[in-house]
C-alpha cells in the first residue's frame, strides 16, 4: 500500500504537484494518468525520496522511504531506463544494486531470465536498445522481490511482442496481491491493464475511480441504429419521446436508453433494423473529456475534443483504440477540471 497525504511540491512559483491525497491499493494495477507537465513524474519521484516535498508526506506500508531497510525489497520502481551504468554489464549492474540491499546473487539470474536478457546478461548496458533498458529498468524493478512496484511510462520502447509481455507481468504480479503503480501515455494500453485509475491535472487530484467509472462518468453512452426505414423509425423514436442526433450514412444516434428497449419498440412497430449497437467511449476519449481544461500545453488551433492525441507534444498516438470509440464525446457534457470525483474505492 502507498499512502500520500496532501503532497505538495513547488518548484519556485510553479507548484508541480498539489495536494495529492490518495492510496494505491494492493491486488490490482492502478494507472496514474494526466496529461504532460501534469506532475506524474514529480510524485513518483517524491513515493520513492528522490524528491523532497514542500509539505505532505508518502508512507510506504506505513513507512517513510528513508525508514526502510533495504528499500528494494519494499518498493521496486522503473523510472528512468537510462539511469543504469553504462559502462557495467546488465548482470553487473544488477549485481552491485543486489549487494547494497542484501539480496543473494542468485536473484540477478532469475530476474534476467524473467525479462528475457539472459542471452545479453554480460554485454555493456550502453550498446543496449531502448526496449532492452526497458526491460533491464524492470529487471531491477524486481531484484528485490518487492510488494509494490511502480513503472513509470513502462512500454516506451517495447515493440508488441514487449507490450504484451509487460502487460501481462504487471497483471501476474497485482493478481499475487502486489501492489502495482504504473503511467502511460498510451491510453489503448492503459485501458487493457489497469484496473484503477489515479488522475491529475495541474497537480491536482481529478479522479481516483475504477477504470469503469471513469469511463463511464466521463463520456457519452448512446446506442446506434441503422435501418431500411430511417424516417419511421425517426419519427416513433421521437414520438416516444427519445431525442434523435442524425450521424450521417444512416445512423441514427439515441442518448439515455438501452439497446432491449430500442430493440422492441422497432419490433412493436414492426420496423427493421440492420444495426442496434451500444457504444460507450474508449479511455481515450473520457480522459481527454476530463482534462479538457488541465492540459498544459496545447497545439495551436487543434480541437483537443476531435481524439488528436498529438495535441499533447510527446504523446504518441494511440494506436489501437476499443469498441465503440471514436464518436460522439462532446465538450459540453461530463465533469470538467476541477470537479474531480473520488469514488468507486
Ligand atoms: N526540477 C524542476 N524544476 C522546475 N520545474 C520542474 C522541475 N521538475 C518538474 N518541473 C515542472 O513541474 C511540472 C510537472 O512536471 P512532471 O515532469 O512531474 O510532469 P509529468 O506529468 O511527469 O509530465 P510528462 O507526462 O510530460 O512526463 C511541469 O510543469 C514541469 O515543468
Amino acid at each position: 500500500m502507498i499512502e500520500l497525504a496532501g503532497l505538495t511540491k513547488r518548484f519556485g512559483a510553479k507548484t508541480a504537484v498539489d495536494n495529492l491525497t490518495f492510496s494505491v491499493r494492493p491486488g490490482v494495477v492502478t494507472g496514474f494518468l494526466g496529461p504532460n507537465g501534469a506532475g506524474k513524474s514529480t510524485t513518483m519521484r517524491m513515493m520513492l525520496d528522490l524528491d523532497n516535498p514542500t509539505s505532505g508526506t508518502v508512507r510506504i506500508d506505513g513507512k517513510h522511504y528513508r525508514d526502510l531497510k533495504e528499500p528494494l525489497k519494499y518498493i521496486g520502481a522503473l523510472l528512468d531506463a537510462k539511469a543504469m551504468h553504462g559502462g557495467r554489464s546488465a548482470y553487473n549492474n544488477l549485481l552491485c544494486l543486489a549487494q547494497s540491499n542484501r539480496i543473494p546473487e542468485r536473484r540477478v539470474g532469475e530476474v534476467l531470465d524473467l525479462v528475457g536478457l539472459t542471452a545479453v546478461a554480460r554485454k555493456k548496458s550502453k550498446g543496449f536498445s531502448l526496449g532492452m533498458g526497458q526491460r533491464l529498468g524492470i529487471a531491477s524493478a524486481l531484484l528485490g522481490d518487492p510488494e509494490i512496484l511502480m513503472f513509470d511510462e513502462p512500454v516506451n520502447g517495447l515493440d508488441p511482442e514487449g507490450i504484451h509481455w509487460i502487460r501481462n507481468l504487471m497483471k501476474a504480479l497485482a493478481a499475487e496481491g502486489r501492489t502495482i503503480f504504473v503511467s502511460s501515455h498510451l491510453m489503448s494500453e492503459m485501458a487493457l491493464t489497469a484496473d484503477h485509475l489515479i488522475v491529475i491535472g495541474q497537480g491536482r487530484l481529478l479522479a481516483d475511480t475504477s477504470m469503469a467509472e471513469f469511463i463511464q462518468q466521463n463520456s457519452r453512452s448512446y446506442v446506434r441504429l441503422r435501418s431500411p426505414q430511417q424516417e419511421r423509425l425517426r419519427d416513433m423514436l421521437h414520438g416516444e419521446g427519445f431525442v434523435v442526433v442524425e450521424a450521417g450514412g444512416g445512423v441514427l444516434e439515441v442518448d439515455g436508453t438501452t439497446t432491449e428497449r430500442l430493440g422492441e419498440l422497432a419490433a412493436a412497430h414492426r420496423i427493421t433494423l440492420h444495426e442496434l449497437s451500444s457504444q460507450r467511449a474508449s479511455l481515450e476519449e473520457a480522459f481527454m473529456q476530463m482534462t479538457a481544461a488541465a492540459v498544459e500545453y496545447h497545439a495551436q488551433g487543434t480541437d483537443i475534443h476531435s481524439g488528436a492525441v498529438a495535441a499533447w507534444p510527446g504523446t504518441e498516438p494511440d494506436a489501437g483504440s476499443e469498441p465503440g470509440s471514436g464518436t460522439g464525446t462532446g465538450p459540453e457534457s461530463g465533469p470538467r477540471w476541477g470537479d474531480s470525483f473520488k469514488g468507486g474505492a
